[in-house]
């Protein structure tokens, strides 16, 4: 709250900040210090200081005198707090010694002083300015002219036309229009008496837009960070302070946003990435102007399988399982498990649960087998041992995290992140409308992790919506994904197909010769259900659906349901649906496809197309658990 006054007397200004003004000049009282109060004129808009005896308020909150009181009590024990300095001996030579001077007539309340002197003298002197290029410069001071004395003003733009100088009772002002660069500098004005003259000084800048940032960088660091460089723009334009922001925009978004600001240093590092490519910019800005943005530059750490594998322990194939550390009484001194701890899944032989980190309070998913025995090492237990290992070895944005294993008395638990989303179907039918936008954010992001997987010679082998978690991060779909108690270092030779769910799998699984191309496959079917809104292979029996899937036959194209979505699109499904595996496309070509590398429109479609095929599927799911259970 800002209370208004009114000059008591006349106030001459006689050091640099002071304010000078006549009585009856209204002022904003901004604040009161050590007997001086910061004010802003409500005319012209001046600011200085002045004595706190010097104003009478005149504008209180409060609707009658009783409520006014208050403050006008507070404001005199803020007046009466300051003793004023008193000159013991105020001789005529203290005329002539303008500091002591200076000092003295701050708490006297004068008339406009005429020194009586042939000097002349300043009661208000020039101020340096900082303005922004474009708006009027305005230096001004106060002298006690008398007759016979002139003016003379210095300055870069001093003579120009935008100039003008005017002399305005005792008030010397300067006024420069549409202010330059070059115009900064030295300005002086010169007061001339008929013997003697005297000057005042100011510096002047004027602060235009920063030039753009330089050689912007961008270095991968540890997981989904980056960080960038950049250096100093060359053009300052007179900026006094100079800070940088970073914009960030994805494919979705429509515009650039900003992401971090106020940055002191030509660098900044930016985590929690997504994994699609994202573009960053910078741009300086100071105290007036925000610069030009530097040229985008595509940062897409997770994609780029050398920056992660540079990162990676990249273990031979052939780790051993003692290799693996179990850690075994300690694990209840981490991990808390509520008896009632949600079931996050189910799967044949396992159980996952969530779990709180005693230490750091956070979520995690823990993969329950079953040990038959004590004694029962995981060595008996050869796909937990070959889940470990593929795990231990794999860092990715999209694969699931590997924290520990660990080995209580009944069982063997995998430590992993929790994802704390929906598997793939669920997520898109929640939402309620899906877009050909989000099926490719949803495919390219299950591609980059494949890809980092095939090329290190790693095929899942069981990608299928319930294996897909998608989680909102930032309000994007981010997925992830699990279970690879099916993975096999592609080497292998052959995987005994063992049964289970076969809808996903590619035709080659269930001839025991899969290879990485096989999570293509299961790709391709997955992108059949989300346009279609069925999966290709679907039967009533598992013998129909094995030959349908052994001789790659697709059904006839439903025209209306595949003029949804567009031809790119469904020529990667085809690309992806090859019994060929010469001819069937692998993740990294995939990724470069016309239809992934291209922006995909964001039209909406109602999902009630997939509600059915996803409620199919949940009986299939919870009938096939119990036969297994
Ligand atoms: N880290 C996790 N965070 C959240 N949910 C998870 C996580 N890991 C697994 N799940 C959920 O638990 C289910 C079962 O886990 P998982 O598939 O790993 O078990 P499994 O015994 O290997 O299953 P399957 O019989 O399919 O091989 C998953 O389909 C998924 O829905």
């Amino acid at each position: 709250m800002h209370f208004t006054a009114q000059f008591a007397c006349h106030f001459a200004a006689t050091r640099r900040g002071q304010l000078g003004g006549r009585r009856g000049e209204r002022v904003t009282i901004l604040g009161v210090r050590d007997g001086y109060a910061r004010v802003r004129k409500l005319v012209g808009g001046a600011e200085g200081l002045l004595p706190t005896f010097c104003l009478e308020i005149d504008d209180l909150p409060g609707e009658n005198f009783a409520e006014q009181i208050e403050y006008r009590r507070k404001w005199y024990e803020l007046v009466d707090s300051v003793r004023p300095r008193t000159f013991e001996s105020l001789s005529q030579e203290l005329v002539y010694n303008l500091p002591i001077l200076s000092g003295l007539s701050s708490f006297l309340p004068v008339e406009p002083v005429m020194i009586p002197s042939d000097k002349p003298q300043f009661l208000e002197e020039l101020e340096d300015k900082v303005v922004r290029k474009g708006s009027t410069l305005v230096l001004r001071c106060t002298t006690a002219m008398r007759p016979g004395y002139t003016v003379s003003w210095t300055g870069a733009a001093a003579k120009s036309a935008r100039c003008g100088v005017f002399e305005d009772g005792d008030e010397l002002r300067l006024e420069l229009r549409e202010a330059e660069i070059a115009d900064s500098g030295h300005y002086t004005v010169t007061v001339r008496g008929p013997k003697e003259e005297n000057v005042s000084f100011a510096w002047v800048t004027i602060v235009g837009k920063p030039g753009v940032p330089a050689s912007v960088a961008c270095m991968s660091m540890k997981r989904n960070s980056v960080k960038l460089t950049w250096k100093r723009p060359t053009r300052t334009e007179n900026s006094m302070r100079l800070w940088y922001a970073v914009e960030l925009k994805r494919r979705e978004m429509p515009k650039f946003e900003t992401i971090l600001s106020g940055l002191e240093q030509p660098e900044a590092v930016v985590s929690g990435l997504e994994t699609q490519p994202c573009l960053f910019r910078v741009f300086a800005y100071n105290e007036f102007f925000a610069g030009a943005p530097s040229e985008p530059i595509t940062v897409d750490p997770p994609e780029d399988v050398s920056d992660w594998n540079s990162q990676i322990d990249v273990r031979e194939a052939s780790v051993s399982s003692q290799q693996i550390d179990f850690f075994d009484e300690s694990f209840s001194q981490y991990f808390t498990v509520a008896d009632d701890a949600v079931v996050l899944g189910r799967g044949r032989f396992s159980v996952v649960r969530e779990a709180k980190c005693r230490v750091s309070g956070r979520p995690f998913a823990l993969k329950y087998f079953n040990r038959i025995a004590a004694e029962d090492s995981d060595a008996n237990h050869p796909d937990i041992a070959r889940e470990l290992q593929i795990l231990q070895k794999i860092a990715h944005p999209h694969l699931v995290e590997y924290f520990g294993a660990a080995r209580t008395a009944h069982y063997f638990i995998i430590i992993l992140r929790r994802v704390n989303g929906l598997s793939a179907l669920r997520y898109v039918c929640a939402r309620g409308f899906v877009s050909e936008a989000l099926v490719q954010a949803l495919c390219r992001q299950l591609l980059l992790g494949l890809q980092y997987l095939h090329a290190h010679n790693i095929a899942h082998l069981d990608v299928r919506p319930e294996n897909l978690q998608v989680e909102d991060r930032r309000r994007l779909p981010h997925l992830t994904l699990v279970d690879f108690g099916s993975a096999r270092h592609s080497c292998s030779e052959l995987a005994v197909w063992a049964g289970g769910e076969m809808e996903f799998a590619a035709p080659e699984q269930l001839a025991h010769r899969p290879s990485t191309k096989s999570d293509l496959w299961s790709l391709g079917v997955f992108l059949w259900v989300l346009v279609f809104g069925h999966s290709p292979f679907e039967s009533p029996d598992e013998e129909t659906m094995r030959d349908l899937i052994l001789h790659a036959v697709l059904p006839p194209l439903d025209a209306d349901a595949a003029g949804r979505f567009s031809s790119p699109l469904l020529d990667l499904l085809f690309d992806a649906l090859q019994l060929d595996l010469e001819r069937r496309l692998c993740a990294s070509e995939c990724l470069a496809s016309e239809w992934v590398a291209s922006a995909a429109p964001d039209e909406l479609l109602m999902v009630d197309y997939l509600e059915d095929y996803v409620e199919r599927r949940k009986s299939r799911m919870q009938s096939s658990f119990l036969h297994h259970g």
